[in-house]
């Protein structure tokens, strides 16, 4: 059997604190292929963050991190920085809550657009630049070439989210490591974005990482789900399986503790059921 795209195998992250070790993450595995979203699931502090970071090898200078990540066959648990540049981008995308963090203030969309596909890609400006306005129509703006020359404050939140989603796309990453996308978004401009986020899924076929407290947004979205508590993974499924029947009492509370579940989930089987028939 060949080996998943994303491999996470006992990942451990820890920080030398004033009272001793403190373990953030604590030896956690598990594998993300193309084309699958997996949701890692859990309360504010659980080791979600940290977990992603590790993937692309941007942990705090404190943090002390111990495992193995593979990526598409290479081991990256210890790639020299210049390296790891090369892989951040081109192999795993990442969007993260607010796109102002990642989108560079001062240049237009169409300069950070084409800037990867120029450095990772090879492209020719021209090229990179129709590259950049396609993968803008792909994610739902359709004035392209108003957009492209644009600064970040010029847009709303909900497009400056899709931005990010298209320059992250336009690389097209084997994964792509969504970090509580649409915690900032009104809940219509939220709706958006991770149907957009499952259609990209099927359409770029990147696999998705996808960091959230927010089960309602698991059960929209998620393939499989793997449920987080401090630090540790408590249990892991197929969405189906960990939403319908939650083995573990802190996965039935959060559970319980929201009431949109149930519509969630009847309503995204309702649309699989429709395209299948
Ligand atoms: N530099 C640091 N030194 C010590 N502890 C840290 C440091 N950075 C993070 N932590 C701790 O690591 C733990 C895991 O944090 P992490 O950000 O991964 O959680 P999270 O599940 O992503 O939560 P949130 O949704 O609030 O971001 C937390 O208890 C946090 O306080």
């Amino acid at each position: 059997m060949s080996e998943p795209y994303l491999s996470v195998r006992d990942l451990t992250v820890s920080f030398q604190t004033s009272s001793g070790v403190f373990t953030a993450v604590e030896n956690i595995s598990f594998d993300l292929e193309k084309g699958e979203i997996l949701a890692l699931v859990g309360e504010s502090g659980s080791g979600k963050s940290m977990t992603s970071l590790s993937i692309l090898r941007l942990l705090p200078e404190a943090a002390r991190m111990t495992g193995t990540i593979r990526i598409d066959g290479q081991d990256i648990s210890a790639l020299p920085r210049r390296a790891m540049e090369d892989v951040r981008g081109a192999k795993i995308g990442m969007i993260f809550q607010e796109p102002m963090t990642s989108l560079n203030p001062v240049l237009t969309i169409a300069r950070q657009m084409t800037e990867g596909l120029l450095r990772h890609k090879g492209m020719k400006r021209h090229t990179a630049f129709e590259t950049a306005r396609t993968c803008l129509e792909d994610v739902g703006i359709s004035e392209s070439g108003r957009v492209l020359a644009q600064y970040p404050h010029q847009l709303s939140g909900g497009m400056r989210q899709r931005v990010m989603i298209a320059a992250a796309l336009a690389l097209r990453p084997g994964v792509l490591i969504a970090d509580e996308p649409t915690t900032a978004l009104d809940v219509t401009v939220q709706a958006q974005v991770l149907d957009l986020l499952v259609d990209l899924k099927s359409r770029y076929g990147s696999g998705i990482l996808l960091i959230t407290h927010d089960i309602g947004v698991v059960a929209e979205t998620a393939d499989r789900v793997a449920v987080m508590r401090g630090g540790r993974i408590l249990e892991t499924g197929t969405a189906e399986t960990v939403l319908g029947s939650p083995r573990h009492d802190y996965t039935k509370a959060l559970l319980s503790s929201h009431l949109t579940v149930e519509k969630a989930m009847r309503e995204r089987y309702n649309r699989i059921k429709a395209i299948a028939t």
